[in-house]
This record gives C-alpha cells, structure tokens and sequence, in this order.
C-alpha cells in the first residue's frame, strides 16, 4: 500500500533564531476557578501556609510554564489593583463587570508575585487601560518595581515586601479592539492612552519592556488597520505587539479544526507585515515582535453564552472550564509547531489559559488536580524545544479546507541546541498513514525516543477519569525501530500514524 508522502528538507546551518523560553508562558486571570480553587484554595489538603495548592503548582511545573500573565484577560480592564492589596481582611469583595462575577479580593498582586517568585515562573502583568489610565499603571509599576522612599514602593514595603519584584513584561491593557471590553476604545484612542501610559511606566522602570494590544482575532472587523494604527502612536516606545488566537472545530468539520496551525501561520505573517510596514513608513530598524499572549482551542462559538449572558455569580463559578479530547491535543501541538516556525519574531506566547479556564490542568475544589490531554503536547515541547529552531524546507500534499483554504497535510518544526541535541515535532492532518522523508544531507540524524499523540473520535467528557482514560489510549511512545527507518545518502523515513502530533528526540551532528 503507498501511503501519502511529504519531503522534509533540514540543514543544520539554516536556522529560524532562537527558542526563547518565554513561548511557553501561559496565563492566570481571575475568571472563573482560575485563582480561586485553581492556584489558591487554603484548606485544600496540598494547601502551603500561603493557601496556594501543592499540587497545582506541581503540575504547573511538569508542564514546563516559564511566564505566566496575570490579573486579565478581560478582568484587568476593570480592575482596581490598590483594592487588591494590604491586609486581605480589609480588602472589599466587588462586582467584576467582565465577568459579572464576585471578586472576593483574597489575591491581588502581592499574592500573585509572590507565589509565581516561589515557584520559579516569570510574571507577565498587565495594566487597566479599559476603566483606567495612565496614573494608575505608572503607579502600579512603582508597586511592583520602585525602590523604597516613594508612595507607592513604600506602601508595598508596608505590606510586607520590602525587594522590589521587578517584573519586566508589561501589557498595556487587553484587547482593546473587542466591543466586550469594558472601556472599548478605537485604534486612536487606545494608541494614544497606550503611548502615554507606556511612557510613564517606563519613566518609573526603564527597564520593562511593553507589550501593545493587537487584534483580538484575526476575524475582528478593525484588524491590520487596528495594528498600524496603534503602532503609529507607540512604535518607539513599545517592544511586542499582542495576538490572541482561540481554534475550534464547527460543525464536525474536523479537516479545516486539523489546519488551525495554518490559519496562526497566516495571522502571524500578516501581524508582522502591519509591524514592519509602519516600520517602514518610520524608516525604523526597530523590529517588533509578538507577544502570542493567547492562544488555545476554545469552544468559544459553539459552548460559550457569550460575557454578557452570564448571570451574576460569586464563590468560584465554573466558567469556560472546556473539556478537551486527543483532537483538540493533537491541534494544540500543531499550534506549538507553528509557534516555533515564528521563533525569530514570536519570543512571548501564554496557552491560555492555566488552570480550570480552557486549561490544560483541573481541579476539584478539596479534591484532585489533573491533566488534560492537551497538556501532554504542551509539557513534551517546553521540555524538548530548546537551542534554535531549524529552519525547515516542508513539501507535503495540501488539502483544501473551509476556514483555511488549502493548508498542508504535514507540518513539521525542529530544534537544536549547542549540546546537538534534537528535537522534531510532526504533525499529520490526514486520515491515512503519511510516510515521511527527512532529507539532512550534510548531517547526521538520529531519533532515538518520541512521543505521540492521536486524535479521537469521541466526545470529551469533563472529569478525570476520562482524561485519563484518553492519556491510555491516545498518548503513547513511538516504537522508534517500527516508525524510523535510517536511509542511505543523509535520509530517514518516519512513519506518522493518522491524525497524530509526533515529537522525536534524538542528536544533530554534522556529517
Ligand atoms: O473572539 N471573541 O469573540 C473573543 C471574545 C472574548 C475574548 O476574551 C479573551 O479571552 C478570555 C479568556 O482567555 C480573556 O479574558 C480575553 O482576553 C477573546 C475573543
């Protein structure tokens, strides 16, 4: 039986840039059980003397998250962050309008700061630029950052830390192009806000570097437009202009779900076409690059009742807690090929989000923490992704898709790092076995472990058992000796099983 065939070109000199290790960020906000009986739940039984739940930090650990932005989302563009510090029992609990929740108040910045200090992850915050301006973000950035003898520096001393967190990556603001937005603004208004309160917080810590918003979507009626514009008023200033990207599959159609790796390609491409033409325009050298600050499968059109349908909740209401399947696995580590395929111009990306809200790992208030299956693509590439990504020649057969147009049937990305250790991420599409030739004429290549994840065919029902049940039987290691057949003359052929994402393990040396 002849099976489809792709052609994988590699040359160890070709190189995309480097991996850096902020793409494998993701995100906490306060929305739904994010925070509460997600990260924080004092009385859990694996509650540390902070109230933060052991085995939540644990797995967020075995998922290799570097970053992790935090309040919001949606949430910070309503968010008093002076509410959320001092003493707790003082704090006031207030009607989150994003998500027309009760926020109780127990966490706030200091909280936060400190847990992600304890567990070794980098914060990523962001500013209110929905309800707020520019002297509330430059004073927050004092809270976090400012030496002791000013107000604000003094009052985090005050409450009880007196190091300075310096926290370097800044969002001003989120998604400022989406009517949902509580303080909505147009492409002008928000580069201008934008532009100002950059410029005060970086007068309190020159050293942060900002991230802008973009679209919320590729689809958002203002986008590119909304990208230059914004970087008309900030160019200068800011380092990272923000995408934010959600797959699903709509109505069975599987094939075009398959190729949402493409579509990312595409919006990457175009997001970096609006940066570097107002580049242009500005005869600037600066180069900006993308904070992927979202990104993820969420039933966002088909589960989701939309922000303002929700009712008035309080107590850690369930929201957007999307249960995931091997299919949505296999689409969440394709969407990681396409991230490291963008090395040179995507260093920042949060899978959003981390626990709970379309995350790959849950928890049971009191009960246990779990992974979902979209974990595992996640935790194998942050663990193998390392060095520079290869900048890879990929012929394959496409297919023609709704949502995408045609999209390839094989994508593949690799890494390597000083050491020469190598790192290939495959993904194919299709329904049928695809036989793929790696061509390293000029190297030597050897796989020797991988790990593979197939798309099932069944509906994803919430609960551990079923995450583990689909771990048994779509998450597997590859019998290298079956799958990779060494050629001669600088080749090898890897069998990749139908609807299935591959990350391969092994050694580059030149020939
Ligand atoms: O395309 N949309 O309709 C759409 C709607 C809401 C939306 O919200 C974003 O996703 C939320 C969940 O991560 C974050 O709080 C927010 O930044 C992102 C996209």
């Amino acid at each position: 039986m002849t099976h489809p065939h792709a052609r994988v070109t590699l040359h160890p000199d070709f190189r995309v840039g480097t991996v850096d290790r902020r793409l494998f960020g993701s995100f906490v906000e306060h929305l739904g059980r994010a925070v509460y009986t997600g990260i924080y739940e004092p009385g859990h039984p694996t509650a540390d003397e902070h109230g933060f739940r052991r085995d939540v930090a644990d797995l967020t650990h075995e998922l290799g998250v570097t970053i992790l932005r935090y309040p919001g989302g949606n949430f910070v563009s309503n968010y008093r962050w002076e509410d959320g510090v001092g003493p707790a029992r003082d704090r006031k609990p207030f009607l989150d309008l994003a998500w027309r929740t009760v926020e109780p108040n127990l966490v706030g910045t200091d909280e936060f700061l400190q847990w992600a200090e304890r567990e070794g992850v980098e914060p990523m915050m962001a500013v209110n630029l929905g309800t707020r301006g520019v002297e509330a973000a430059a004073a927050l950035v004092e809270y976090c950052n400012g030496e002791a003898g000013t107000r604000w520096a003094d009052l985090r001393i005050a409450n009880g830390r007196t190091e300075p967190y310096g926290v370097r990556l800044w969002c001003l603001g989120n998604e400022m192009d989406g009517p949902w937005q509580i303080g909505h603004k147009d492409a002008h208004e928000y580069g201008k806000l934008a532009a100002e309160a950059g410029k005060a917080m970086k007068l309190v810590d020159p050293a942060i570097s900002l991230v802008v918003c973009g679209s919320s979507a590729m689809d958002m009626p203002t986008f590119g437009e909304w990208e230059q514009t914004v970087l008309s008023y900030t160019y200068d200033l800011v380092d990272h202009i923000s995408m934010h990207a959600y797959y699903e599959e709509h109505d069975g159609d599987r094939a075009s779900f398959l190729g949402s790796g493409t579509g990312m390609d595409r919006f990457i491409r175009r997001v970096v076409a609006s940066a570097d033409a107002v580049a242009a325009r500005r005869r600037s050298d600066k180069q900006i690059t993308v904070s992927f600050d979202e990104w993820n499968v969420w039933y966002l059109d088909s589960r989701f009742p939309g922000e303002s349908n929700l009712p008035i909740q309080r107590d850690a209401p369930r929201i957007i807690e999307d249960v995931y399947s091997g299919l949505d696995a296999v689409v969440v580590g394709d969407l990681l090929v396409t991230l490291l395929n963008h090395a040179d111009r995507v260093p920042v990306a949060c899978l959003a989000q981390l626990v709970n809200v379309i995350a790959p790992i849950m928890t049971e208030p009191g009960g246990e923490a779990w992974r979902q299956p979209t974990f595992h693509p996640f935790a194998t590439t942050a663990r193998l992704a390392r060095g520079e990504a290869l900048d890879l020649r990929v012929e394959a057969p496409s297919y023609a898709t709704a949502r995408h147009g045609d999209v390839p049937l094989v994508t593949a990305a690799a890494t390597v790092d000083d050491d020469g250790a190598l790192a290939v991420f495959l993904t194919n599409r299709g329904d049928e076995v695809v036989e793929v030739e790696v061509a390293h004429a000029g190297a030597v290549v050897t796989l020797e472990q991988g790990r593979q994840m197939l798309a099932d065919r069944e509906p994803a029902v919430a609960g551990p058992e079923h995450a583990a049940k689909v771990q048994r039987e779509c998450w597997s290691t590859v019998d290298v000796a079956r799958a990779v057949t060494p050629g001669s003359g600088g080749s090898t052929t890897i069998r990749l099983a139908p609807e299935s994402w591959t990350a391969f393990e092994g050694r580059l040396a030149r020939a």
